[in-house]
């Protein structure tokens, strides 16, 4: 099983929810300067998405650990991730499926689902792991005024 410490984001929510999962997925850095990375290789990422939030549903949850996992797993996973070109393309760096690109995205996705769930949870941080020496920390609201 997953297990490991993973960074605090600080919040003032009274829940604060943690779903970790895995997923194997195919990528390329389609720009030279990322080296061997420029050429179609494999990761099993290991993903931890965190959510706030002070309101609970009917069903007592925050919002459901698995459809956490489905809204990200069932879309990627054994899949590649150049492949998925309504989210990543090759016009533009910020559209790359670099771990940066990658955990974005999957913030934005988790916080589309949670809009419309309507319980005003957010989703706070998203740690990936892309390879056992490589990770990134993405905060959606770190960096705004
Ligand atoms: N800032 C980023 N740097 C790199 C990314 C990235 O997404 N963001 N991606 C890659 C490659 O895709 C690669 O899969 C990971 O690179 P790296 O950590 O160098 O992988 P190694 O397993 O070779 O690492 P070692 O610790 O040297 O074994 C590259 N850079
Ligand atoms: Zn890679």
């Amino acid at each position: 099983m997953i297990q490991q410490i993973y960074p605090c984001v600080p919040h003032h929510y009274r829940y604060e929810l943690n779903k970790d999962f895995q997923f194997a997925a195919a990528h390329y850095i389609p720009d030279e300067a990322a080296g061997k990375c420029a050429r179609l290789h494999g990761h099993t990422y290991f993903a931890n998405v965190t959510v706030g939030g002070d309101q609970l549903d009917e069903t007592g949850f925050l919002v459901n650990f698995s459809e956490i996992k489905k809204l990200i797993h069932d879309r990627f996973d054994h899949t590649s991730l150049n492949e998925h070109t309504d989210l990543f393309h090759e016009r533009s760096a910020e559209s790359y499926p670099t771990t940066e690109n990658v955990a974005r995205i999957m913030a934005e996705l988790v916080q589309q689902y949670l809009d419309n769930k309507g319980n005003g949870a957010e989703c706070l941080q998203i740690f990936l792991r892309e390879t056992p020496t490589s990770y990134v920390v993405y905060r959606p609201k770190a960096g705004r005024a």
